[in-house]
């Protein structure tokens, strides 16, 4: 017999139960052997004797009864010795096999899947999220064992309003959609990306606690314009370049139209889209749904935040925000967000003739209005020729040179090219005008990253505050000193966005719902914290984050007028709620993995 020793390491907590999580019964139609084989209803030999005679499971499992407990630590054992044997191999290879051993228990038990994401989310949202999961995009068609979520491709053109009845679930609170055209910094990878809305749905549920029953990925499939996987066998998407135009958007209507008919109230997520898609669809369908593109407004949220905590651990007051001066590398959907947000920010602090000191940089280099072709989203940030000729900066300046003549108090990457940030960069930054200048690498996965903390604190100076998209340890400075990392990605504010827009039954996303969401997650930051150049909470912390960050944006919506309730809670009662009743109301409704008994109908 084996025994799982109850080691000290055991993350295990006993004391997060909920009260919301104090298992109510749950129907299920199934009976026997198809129950094992639900992982929503799966608990493997922790079913108890009673269940197991109630639903027919008698002898189609070992005799002994474990608890949950046990099999918890029996997986965290597993997973230390796979980290023990894989020691020395290739990140690649280890990540893949950390991947693969988390992905099957995700396949069998959702229950006992989920409680170690959450327990253990510091170690496992590099692997379910960014940046495994870009590895696991590239790969997904050799990975390819089960299928997860929804696909519709170009070929389902009026199927579609059939095939959403198709998903089991009778209810769905949260859509995460992808075309797969710009996977993180990985380009286009066709139908791999449905990765990414797996893993974003993986974060809802760990951070925001949405029901796994009630999550749907999807991917949208129009063809890819890689021909690297257009030419490979055994690329499992439609083997054709992407539709374009009309076409294309023929597509993403139908697809949003099924889904509305099916579940009005589910909110959708938009997740890397190229930019012109990103744009044009968060345009068309923002006033009629409720959705929100991740990666233009969840970025410029949590870039915001860290925006301000910058100014914070300056020493100065945070009006200061509209002196500061921020070289943006990178003018795509999230760049251009990200600016789109600040200027907001920086109009309310000094009303509409707001003059920001921003400067935005494309492939092309330094953007002016002497620009031919200028996307008109870039428009608003192209330099002036009298605003930089005493810089004597010109249309298509290098990044380098941009620098060291801005000399800005804050340079922020988007762009997908690591190690753009490169030694004459960093060591400008050292020349800043701030006396705490911030670095933001923000690009993903970890390769794409501009630079890599180690030479940004080495290069521009030990009292830079930094930030990546990806997970950085922290850099050791010597003398007892500790350059801290932050993770600047939208994690710390899609899920709240999320939960609070469902929560409040919100008719859509406005902006003033994203702003509530970034002020929350900006003063969530103590003054001692930011001091020590710490910006976001520990992804330890992402729960309480998200219940606060879900609460200010539930009343975002109540406040304008935008909510329409949610299951038994109507506006009226959400109307009446004090901040703290409103958190406490988010938090209940948070779903939390237990075992609940299982009732046969
Ligand atoms: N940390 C986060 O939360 C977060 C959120 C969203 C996006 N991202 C990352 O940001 C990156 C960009 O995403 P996006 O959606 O804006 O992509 P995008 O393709 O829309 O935009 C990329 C932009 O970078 C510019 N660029 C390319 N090469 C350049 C170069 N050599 N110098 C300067 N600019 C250059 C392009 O001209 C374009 O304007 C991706 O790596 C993505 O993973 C991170
Ligand atoms: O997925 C992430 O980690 C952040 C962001 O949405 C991205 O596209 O890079
Ligand atoms: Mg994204």
């Amino acid at each position: 017999m084996w025994r799982v020793a109850r080691s000290a390491a055991s993350t295990f907590r006993r004391t997060r139960r909920l009260s919301t999580a104090i298992s109510a019964p749950c129907i299920v139609h199934k009976r026997g052997a198809d129950i094992l084989h639900d992982p929503w209803f799966n608990k493997d030999t922790g079913f108890p004797m009673t269940e197991r005679d109630r639903l027919g499971l008698r002898g189609l499992l070992p005799p002994r009864v474990i608890s949950f407990e046990q099999q918890y630590d029996r997986f965290m054992e597993s997973f230390r010795s796979l980290e023990k044997n894989t020691e020395g191999q290739p990140d690649s290879v280890v990540s893949l096999a950390k991947w693969r051993i988390l992905n099957r228990l995700h396949d069998r038990n959702e229950t006992l899947y989920y409680r170690v994401l959450i327990d253990n989310i510091k170690d496992f949202a590099p692997i379910i999220y960014t940046p495994t999961v870009g590895l696991v995009c590239q790969n997904y068609s050799g990975l390819f064992r089960r299928p997860r979520g929804m696909y519709f491709s170009a070929k389902d053109k009026g199927e579609m309003m059939s095939m959403i009845f198709n998903w089991p679930s009778t209810q769905v609170d949260m859509i995460v959609l992808t075309d797969g055209s710009r996977i993180l910094g990985l380009g286009d990878l066709g139908v791999q990306g449905i990765g990414i809305p797996i893993g974003k749905l993986d974060m809802y549920v760990a951070a925001a606690g949405i029901n796994p029953q009630r999550v749907l990925p999807v991917m949208l499939d129009v063809g890819t314009n890689n021909q690297k996987l257009l030419e490979d066998p055994l690329y499992l998407g439609l083997r054709q370049p992407r539709l374009e135009g009309e076409e294309y958007l023929s597509i993403v209507d139908e697809f949003v139209e099924a889904v509305h008919a099916r579940w009005p109230k589910a909110v959708v997520q938009f997740e890397d889209f190229q930019a012109k898609w990103a744009f044009e669809t968060l345009d068309r369908y923002r006033k009629k749904f409720c959705m929100f593109n991740d990666d233009i407004q969840g970025t410029a949220g949590v870039a915001l935040a860290g925006l301000l905590g910058t100014v914070r651990a300056q020493g100065r007051p945070l009006t200061d925000f509209a002196n500061q001066k921020i070289v943006v590398v990178g003018a795509g959907s999230a760049g251009l967000g990200v600016l789109k947000m600040a200027l907001q920010a920086v109009s309310r602090m000094t009303g509409p003739s707001a003059d920001p000191h921003f400067f935005l940089l494309d492939k092309n280099g330094l953007i002016t209005k002497d620009r031919k072709d200028i996307d008109p989203a870039a428009l608003p940030f192209a330099k002036a020729h009298h605003e930089i000729e005493g810089l004597g900066l010109q249309e298509g300046a290098g990044l380098a040179e941009v620098v060291k003549k801005v000399k800005p108090h804050v340079l922020l990457g988007l762009s997908g090219v690591g190690g753009i940030f490169h030694e004459e960069v960093l060591r400008a930054m050292k020349e800043s005008d701030s006396v705490r200048p911030a670095i933001f690498a923000m690009s993903n996965p970890t390769n794409n990253a501009e630079c890599c903390p180690v030479d940004a604190f080495k290069l521009a100076g030990e009292d830079i505050v930094f930030a990546s998209g990806s997970p950085f340890a922290n850099v050791d400075l010597g003398n007892g000193k500790i350059g801290h990392v932050n993770q600047a990605n939208n994690m710390y504010l899609f899920p709240g966005i999320g939960l609070g827009a469902l929560l409040s039954g919100a008719r859509n996303i406005s902006d003033t719902m994203l702003e509530a969401a970034a002020e929350c997650l900006a003063s969530y930051m103590s003054d001692d914290e930011i001091n020590r150049g710490i910006l976001y909470p520990s992804i330890d912390d992402i729960r309480d984050i998200t219940a606060e960050v879900g609460a200010a944006v539930l009343r975002a919506a109540v406040a304008e007028d935008l909510a329409e309730g949610h299951g038994d809670v109507g506006v009226r009662e959400l109307q009446h709620m004090s901040k703290e009743e409103t958190i406490e109301h988010v938090r209940q409704n948070m779903w939390y993995p237990v075992y609940g008994p299982l009732v046969h109908e």
